[in-house]
């Protein structure tokens, strides 16, 4: 696009209203739960995750397995060493004698096991981070670029708060199931695996006896901690509504004022505050009953151990320092279950995510070239629409057959009344729909048949609502054409008559303008999107006119800078401005769709058609 086009402007946003959706309804505030946060397991989608790692899983993850096997072999070393001690330096065992020496060698050989312990963990973690980072880096260059393809219809159908929620809350979401989740899962599994061993091989009956606990203490972790995160959920979901409703609320203020609803306004703000309230209440209490059943169910297990261990020791069937070893094991066991509960619970937020980032990625641009598209070559300006007919959905025509003819360097101004067709007509013309039937071609060249790329790249298009970049000025009007010198942004700044508020500002063309250019009067933006479009020189032009309205000098100053824009090509003009009208070469009266009236401003108004009587129920005070 060679000069500015502004996704967040969709023409008609359809918004979901079914009740089912809002999460509070009141009669005049309704926000919107955002979609599921969980989903079930998709072991598909969990292969195409994981499929994010394979570029570095040959660098990375033998490294990391190798890693990750010492940290555990060290780890479940220890309490068996501890209870070999007790029993053999400490002469637990029947037959056993005191042995400092011992117990020092063993004391030292816990110490470098831990050490090795510490390193491989430091190690570990820092590829696993690697890893996760550059997963979560390409999963967000992939859908960033895929996004920025994608055609109107789909932002069409989606409010920008969804799509942004997903580069960045859902990706964001993945990053912990990256960084640590799947490392985890796998030490646990190893871990768990290994103690399981390490218990039947110590005292095979001790073991079976405690590992029964185990299926008790993973439903607690796993259930409980699904429903914990759920009623947190909940907690952020209220308060995210208190947000919106305060960000709508201070944004309207002045029309809040105006119409003395503070009381009202009130009304709504206190319910929603006591939602917030009482599901943190809820949230808050479950979290508090999670620790204390884990130690109950813990101190139930260590129960069976002592019990169970201390007639086995009666029985010569078991040692003291093997009780005790046995005890550790069984301590290190509720930790890796612990951590596969939060896994699992990470797992069903992230399939969510996954979701929600593939749905997007999947989605094909409507708008794309043909297996023989060729480039257009340099366009002269000649336009045809024949019998062209468009509907936006199925069943509903937004164009039902229009024919036009236009010849290079022509100025067309599309009149009508709102939701007559004007912006659906510059919508096709650059492709960015697609026609339901008839054509339309440029010099002869079907736009449906011709690369995107080339025919975008040569025609301008000037929105009404002008899209200003956060960065300089320079940088905001070379964003019409890249390599663009110093010398040319100042020459189409002063052809279109900026050049004197830019050199006026605190660091002229370097001035630092906010996202939106709200520093930036609503005349000066449209100047610098005119200089934009001028730097850009495209063949074709498409100009939505500002309806605000500005002030005389202003008004000027602008209709001079048309003059030098729409110069020498043809252009599309959905005007709203008397004067803009008047030069036109040609006037496009559109009514339902149809263009109902043609010609230029004299032969139009004394037709004392339908052109005359908007001209004189509009424009009769300009
Ligand atoms: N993105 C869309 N999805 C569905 N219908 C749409 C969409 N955009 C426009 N329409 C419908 O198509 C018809 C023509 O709309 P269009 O925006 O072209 O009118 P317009 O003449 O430019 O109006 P305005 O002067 O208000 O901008 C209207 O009935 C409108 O509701």
């Amino acid at each position: 696009m060679s000069a500015e086009v502004n996704l967040g402007r969709s023409p008609k946003k359809k918004t979901n209203r079914d009740p089912k959706n809002f999460g509070t309804t009141g009669e005049r505030f309704v926000y919107q739960d955002d979609d599921a946060i969980e989903k079930p397991f998709n072991w598909k989608q969990l292969t195409r995750l994981i499929s994010y790692m394979k570029p570095y899983a040959k660098q990375m993850i033998p490294l990391i397995v190798i890693l990750m096997i010492i940290g555990t072999v060290t780890k479940l070393t220890v309490p068996y060493l501890t209870g070999y001690a007790i029993d053999k330096a400490l002469g637990a065992e029947a037959g056993s004698s005191t042995s400092l020496t011992l117990l020092y060698q063993i004391a030292i050989a816990v110490l470098l096991l831990y050490v090795v312990q510490y390193i491989t963990g430091i190690f570990r973690i820092k590829y696993t981070n690697i890893i996760g980072q550059r997963v979560i880096y390409d999963l967000r260059t992939d859908l960033f670029r895929h996004i920025q393809k994608l055609s109107f219809n789909f932002y069409d159908k989606r409010p920008a708060g969804s799509v942004l929620v997903r580069v960045t809350n859902d990706v964001n979401s993945l990053q912990d199931l990256f960084t640590n989740g799947v490392v985890n899962l796998l030490i646990d599994c190893v871990q768990l695996l290994g103690i399981v061993i390490i218990l039947l091989a110590i005292n095979w009956k001790l073991g079976l006896a405690v590992i029964v606990t185990v299926p008790i203490m993973f439903f607690i972790s796993t259930t409980l901690r699904v429903r914990i995160r759920r009623a947190w959920q909940d907690v952020r979901a209220k308060n995210s509504r208190i947000n919106s409703h305060l960000n709508e609320s201070i944004q309207g203020i002045r029309v809040t004022q105006a119409y003395t609803q503070e009381e009202e306004n009130m009304k709504f703000f206190d319910q929603m505050n006591m939602e917030s309230k009482k599901s943190w209440d809820k949230a808050s209490a479950m979290n508090q009953g999670f620790g204390p059943l884990i130690e109950i169910t813990g101190g139930f297990g260590t129960l069976i151990l002592f019990w169970l261990g201390s007639s086995l020791i009666e029985s010569n069937e078991l040692t003291i320092g093997l009780l005790i070893a046995f005890s550790n094991y069984v301590g290190n066991f509720w930790e890796p279950i612990n951590r596969l509960g939060l896994m699992y619970n990470q797992l069903l937020v992230a399939m969510a995510s996954s979701e929600r980032i593939f749905e997007f990625i999947d989605e094909k641009p409507n708008i794309a070239d043909s297996e023989d598209a060729r480039k257009i070559p340099k366009i002269k300006g000649d336009i045809q629409l024949r019998d062209v007919v468009f509907e936006y959905e199925k069943g509903r025509q937004a164009l039902k057959g229009i024919n036009l003819d236009v010849t290079a360097g022509q100025s067309i101004a599309l009149v009508g009344h709102t939701g007559s067709g004007k912006s659906t007509i510059i919508n096709l013309l650059s492709r960015f729909y697609d026609i339901s039937s008839g054509s339309i071609t440029i010099d002869g060249y079907d736009v449906r048949k011709v690369t995107v790329e080339s025919l975008r790249s040569q025609i301008g298009i000037v929105l009404q609502d002008t899209f200003i970049f956060s960065g300089t000025i320079r940088d905001n009007i070379r964003f019409g054409r890249l390599d663009a010198t110093d010398e040319d942004i100042e020459s189409v700044a002063k052809a279109v008559g900026a050049h004197d508020f830019i050199v006026a500002m605190p660091g002229g063309y370097d001035t630092e303008v906010e996202e939106r250019g709200n520093m930036l009067s609503m005349g000066q933006r449209q100047l610098l999107s005119f200089a934009r479009a001028l730097l850009a020189d495209p063949r074709i032009l498409i100009l939505d006119e500002a309806t605000a309205s500005i002030d005389t000098e202003t008004e000027l100053k602008i209709q001079e800078a048309l003059k030098v824009l729409l110069q020498g090509r043809t252009s599309f003009i959905v005007a709203h401005r008397l004067s803009t009208i008047r030069h036109a070469d040609h006037i496009v009266v559109l009514d339902h769709g149809r263009i109902i009236e043609e010609g230029n401003h004299a032969a139009l108004m004394k037709q004392q058609g339908t052109y005359y009587g908007l001209i004189e129920a509009q424009y009769k005070f300009l």
